[in-house]
């Protein structure tokens, strides 16, 4: 199959519909979509207008009335739908574990069904707790009702990784958690992506999540017709119609600040300041106003050198306060 090799592949839809019977339109409507090797494309749109449908035709719970699916170049019609789907990881926000097994039975599911032997199952088990930070001797063992509802959406995100599967396909896998173990498990996830380089399509209703872990974003209308697909960046700083400007919603400039990192702006110097707030290179721009504000300083010093309020409103191609009094009591 199309995972001989565990990074993403490239995944092609071709004028794709799923009419449901009795259904009066079908519920996808023509989607042709390119999702490049290793990027994570997130769909966002209104409830209803066929993402999951969409998502389940690659993995072929659902199967297209018409249309064309390439994953890494095969025809994903013309496989098994069995075997399709144990290439292809698959976490959903229900989770879904079993639960009559234990953390490491559910994660150990697909490896064991495509005949890994037992030892290898257990060592990838331990490897993919630590990944989604679960310490492995006391959680490997328990049972799902023994986890919080974020420690279930963890299990469910390393099952979904557990075959090394060069594609996956993710409901709101973390919907059901409180804002805070959510970004908890998105930061993971950041940083997860950037080793694994797979080819992921993330459902989310959360477009500050979609800015936050996606390489592109779908913006879907009702039947998955695309109103825009880019870069969180392009879309925030040209959506393409009132219907996308409407899903980014208010406060364009917070979710740009929190898009754009410390290393995208021109620092002053190239020699850090010991002196003044410290703000790591891959930190976001929001990050380093934070620092800056609780310094009560118009500048941080990162690792490039030190960056200034001017230049971060530069960036921003917004101007700059006038006072550095605003700068601190102003409302952001
Ligand atoms: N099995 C089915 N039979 C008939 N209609 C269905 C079926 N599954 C989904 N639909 C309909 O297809 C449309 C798209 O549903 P889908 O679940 O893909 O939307 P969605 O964008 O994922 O929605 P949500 O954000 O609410 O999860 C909806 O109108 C839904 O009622």
């Amino acid at each position: 199959m199309f995972d001989r090799d565990t990074e993403g592949v490239r995944i092609e839809l071709r004028s794709l519909t799923k009419h449901y019977p009795g259904q009066p339109a079908p519920a996808v409507d023509d989607i042709s979509l390119d999702i490049p090797a290793g990027e994570l494309v997130v769909f966002v749109g209104p409830s209803g207008c066929g993402k999951t449908t969409t998502m389940k035709m690659i993995n072929r719970l659902v199967e297209p009335t018409s249309g064309e699916i390439r994953i890494g170049g095969q025809d994903a019609l013309s496989l098994d739908p069995d075997e399709l789907r144990r290439h292809i990881g698959y976490a959903i926000q229900q989770v879904g574990l079993f639960p009559h097994q234990t953390v490491a039975q559910n994660i150990g599911l697909v490896p064991k069904l495509l005949g890994w032997p037992a030892g290898r199952i257990a060592a990838r088990v331990e490897e993919l707790l630590a990944l989604v930070s679960l310490e492995p001797s006391a959680f490997r063992d328990r049972y799902p009702r023994q986890l919080s509802g974020g420690q279930q959406q963890r299990v469910g995100v390393a099952r979904a990784l557990a075959a090394d599967p060069p594609v996956m396909l993710m409901d709101e896998p973390f919907g059901a958690t409180d804002p805070i173990t959510r970004e908890h498990l998105q930061n993971e996830f950041v940083k997860l992506q950037k080793q694994l380089r797979k080819t992921i399509i993330f459902v989310t209703h959360d477009f500050e999540e979609a800015i936050k872990l996606g390489d592109r974003i779908a913006v879907l209308r009702e039947g998955s017709k695309i109103a825009q697909y880019d870069t969180p960046a392009a879309i925030l700083a040209a959506p393409a119609d009132d219907y996308v400007a409407g899903f980014i919603g208010q406060d364009v400039t917070l979710k740009r600040l929190a898009l754009l990192r410390v290393a995208d702006v021109p620092a002053t110097g190239t020699l850090p300041d010991p002196l003044l707030p410290q703000v790591a290179a891959d930190a976001s721009l929001r990050e380093a106003l934070d620092a800056m504000m609780a310094h009560g300083s118009d500048r941080c010093s990162t690792p490039g050198g030190v960056l200034t309020y001017a230049a971060l409103c530069a960036a921003l191609g917004t101007r700059p306060a006038p006072a550095r009094e605003e700068v601190i009591s102003g409302d952001r």
